[in-house]
């Protein structure tokens, strides 16, 4: 499985331009960038939500077909960085919806797909909101709820827009390691995401966005250095390594006074 974006072009007024990467089963590409500059809009051009302005999206070699509506939505699983939850349907429905790709029309979700969702609800810990109408859980647990209905689509690749923003720090743990362990067999995760640290601990490659345009690609410790930090926020870091107990050295991000 491989995923190409070449050239491509999209946004409201084309802000973004030429943006180029390939992400192959196994690998996490994380997406930092300044707010506004093009992340959600990309995630969705890709995802087929937005008309490409130019370029191409290319699956395992052949161009996307994006009115393949099925076909996308059993390959490729999106966890929105907002959602505005219209119905007060429960967290397992909520799950559930995931899985219609998979069913035939009009067909009732099976024993199977039960007992994924549930399975699902308890890698992510919640498992106790199972009766909960969606409307009235917390936009953390709502983002898990959401993590949760995405990847019980059984997705080849999965894209996920901020997928820690609302998590408190076990959670935000938790779900990483989640992604990094599904990397690990097999699926293929393209993430934005507002913690260099994130990107420096579980990316496999990072892609650097700035006012629509590639700033940066490549390995984590390659693109994401003091001077990117710098040129992209405007904030002065320190990126030092850590020596972690019989587990290699990892790098962290430190921003100074
Ligand atoms: N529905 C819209 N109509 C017009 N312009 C939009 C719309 N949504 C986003 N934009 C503009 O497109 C640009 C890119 O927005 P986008 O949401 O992709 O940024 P982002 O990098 O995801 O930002 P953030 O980190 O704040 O979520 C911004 O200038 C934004 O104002």
């Amino acid at each position: 499985m491989k995923l190409e974006v070449k050239e491509l072009a999209c946004g409201y007024g084309g802000r973004v331009q030429g943006v180029s990467f390939a992400l192959e089963a196994g690998e996490i590409i994380c997406l930092p960038g300044p707010n506004g500059s093009g992340k959600t809009t990309l995630l969705k051009t890709v995802l087929g939500l937005l008309p490409p302005l130019g370029g191409e999206v290319r699956l395992n070699g052949k161009r996307l077909n994006y009115r393949a509506r099925r076909f996308l939505a059993q390959t490729m699983g999106y966890v929105p960085q907002n959602h505005i939850p219209p119905f007060p349907f429960r967290v397992l429905e909520v799950v559930l919806m995931g899985r219609t790709p998979h069913l035939s029309a009009l067909a009732s979700p099976r024993d199977e797909d039960l007992a994924l969702a549930r399975r699902l609800l308890r890698d992510l810990g919640i498992a106790h909101l199972e009766e909960r109408p969606y409307t009235e859980v917390s936009g953390g647990e709502r983002q898990l709820v959401l993590i949760a209905r995405a990847l019980a689509q059984c997705p080849r690749i999965l894209l996920l827009d901020e997928p820690t923003a609302s998590l408190d720090f076990g959670n935000q743990f938790m779900v990483l390691q989640n992604l990094r362990r599904l990397a690990a067999s097999g699926l293929a995760v393209l993430m934005t995401t507002h913690f260099p640290d994130h990107a420096l601990l579980y990316g496999h490659r990072v892609l650097l966005l700035r006012g629509g345009e590639v700033v940066g690609y490549g390995p984590p410790g390659e693109v994401i250095t003091e001077e990117s930090l710098a040129r992209l926020y405007r904030v002065k870091a320190r990126i030092v390594r850590v020596q972690l107990d019989g587990a290699g050295e990892a790098r962290i991000c430190i921003p100074l006074m």
